[in-house]
């Protein structure tokens, strides 16, 4: 079954569960900072499993230092939706095992 959008409430909600989370436009969002370029480079091969594995991709941008991600769901036209949410949970639960914060 497709993923519904989120309504702004359920958003705002779901949103409290994450800190350091935010609505950035039409996506949520994060940025990490890790110790080093190479401990950052480590995340993105880890969060790039996960969405393998969840078949679901944010747009993940390695900086030296940093790791940004921004996610929405394409097929529902653009909209926040649980499959967001599902994919921000994943990456707090490794985050700081790769020292980010
Ligand atoms: C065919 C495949 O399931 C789709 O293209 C998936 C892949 N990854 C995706 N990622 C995101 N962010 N949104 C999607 O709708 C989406 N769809």
């Amino acid at each position: 079954m497709a993923a519904e959008p989120l309504s702004q409430k359920e958003i705002e909600d779901r949103l409290r569960e994450l800190p350091g989370w935010s609505l950035d436009g039409d996506r949520i969002a994060r940025t990490y900072r890790l110790g080093t370029h190479f401990a950052a480079t480590g995340l993105v091969v880890h969060v790039a499993g996960i969405q393998e594995e969840l078949d679901h991709h944010s747009d993940l941008t390695l900086g030296y230092n940093t790791v940004a991600l921004t996610v929405n769901t394409h097929s529902a036209g653009g909209a926040v939706t649980a499959l967001d949410f599902e994919l921000a949970r994943r990456v707090e639960d490794i985050a700081p095992g790769h020292g980010a914060s």
